[in-house]
This record gives C-alpha cells, structure tokens and sequence, in this order.
C-alpha cells in the first residue's frame, strides 16, 4: 500500500486521517510514529500559514511529500476566537476538557441566537523542490450550554453540526469523516493532488 505522511502530533486527526485515507488506497503515518522529530512552531497568523509552516518542515526533513493540518473553531460571539490558538485556548497543556470549559464560561450570557459558530482546516501539502498548496474546509454549527457525546476529539462535544442536529461528538466517526471540515478540505486536495504531482502547479 502507498503510504502518506501527516504532519501532526494529533492522536486524533491521526484517527481521522486514517479512515479518510484507506478508502483511497494510503496507509498514513503521521509524527506520532516519529516520537522524536520535535514539534513545529506555529508562527504563522493564519491557518494557511501555520500548514505550510508544517509541512515544509517535515517535507525538508523527510525529503518525502507531507501533508499538515491546521484547524480551530471560530465563534461569532467571541469575535473569531479561539481561532488559530484553538489548542492552546486555555494553556500551554492543549487539555480540551479546559479548553471547552473556558470557551463554555465565555459564552455563559450569549443567547441561543448569538452561538453560530465553525469548525476551519487548512491543509498543506509540500514536497520536495515544490511549492507549497493549501486548501480548506469549513463546518458551519452553533456552541452548546454543555458537552454531549463522547467520540472524536477536542471541541467536539460542544459543537452542534447545523446538518446534522447532533453534536459533532455524537456523530459516529464515518458520519463526520463525510461533513467535517477536514474531509471538505481533503476532498478539494484530491482534486488538486494529480496536477500537483505532475508539476503543473496552476491547474
Ligand atoms: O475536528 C475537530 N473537532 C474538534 N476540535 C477540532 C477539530 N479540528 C481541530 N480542532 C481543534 C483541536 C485543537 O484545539 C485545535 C487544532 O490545533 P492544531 O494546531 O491544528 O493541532 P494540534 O496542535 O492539536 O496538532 P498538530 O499541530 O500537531 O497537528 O482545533
Ligand atoms: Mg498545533
């Protein structure tokens, strides 16, 4: 089987990435498969930015193509945040449980009409002597009052999926591997990927 790495120490969208991928014919590895290789900085501003900052690292140390994932939650009521700090939200530590309880707290005294908010994933593919690419996905939903479900990762549990009338958590992990954000924007990387690979850049 071919194999595509992912730029992430996520154990879950590891998961993810696995179930997306094996229909497609790819066995992933991603960086937890590679404990040593340290964590990438994420300076960048934008999503965008810090997937290519990803990518580009592991690409030019593995000399292979990567793939790198960047994502967050944005909420209207907070102006956009947690945004592209979404792991760090509540401390360095990236524990989700503090990161929904702080994001709960803040929206205490928004109305259930102010709760809209989504789910981003820029991905970034960079391979050796090529430019870097990017795409993206959103999942459009609202902020619940508290956590509900227990599958998937991070913010799932307080997101409710507007399509879906169910948090993002109670969804089992082949429904949100056909709505989520990530699955979007890995859907237009596989259209991209052929002329990619080929070198022509533009197409
Ligand atoms: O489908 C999702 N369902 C729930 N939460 C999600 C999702 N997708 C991203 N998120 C949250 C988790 C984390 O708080 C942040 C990602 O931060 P982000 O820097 O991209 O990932 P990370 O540091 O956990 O791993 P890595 O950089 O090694 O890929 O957004
Ligand atoms: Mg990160």
């Amino acid at each position: 089987m071919q194999e595509v790495i992912i730029a992430t120490k996520n154990a879950g969208k590891a998961k993810e990435f696995e179930r997306m991928f094996k229909p497609l014919g790819y066995e992933v590895k991603t960086l937890l498969d590679y404990p040593d290789f340290p964590e990438v900085e994420e300076t960048g501003t934008t999503f965008e930015e810090n997937a290519i900052l990803k990518a580009e690292t592991v690409s030019k140390a593995f000399k292979r193509m990567v793939i790198a994932d960047d994502s967050g939650l944005m909420i209207d009521a907070l102006e956009g945040r947690p945004g592209i700090y979404s792991a760090r939200y509540a401390g360095e530590e990236k524990d989700d449980q503090k990161n929904m309880d702080k994001v709960l707290k803040e929206m205490e005294n928004t109305p259930d009409n102010s709760r809209q908010a989504r789910f981003y994933c820029a991905l970034a593919i960079a391979a050796p002597g090529k430019e870097a690419l990017t795409v993206a996905g959103t999942c459009e939903g609202f902020i619940l009052r508290e956590k509900r479900g227990a599958h998937g990762f991070g913010y799932d549990p307080i997101f409710l999926v507007e399509e879906k009338r169910k948090a993002m958590a109670e969804l089992k992990p082949e429904e949100k591997s056909q709505i989520s954000h990530r699955a979007k924007a890995l859907n237009k990387l596989e259209e991209l990927l052929p002329s990619y690979l080929s070198g022509d850049e533009k197409a």
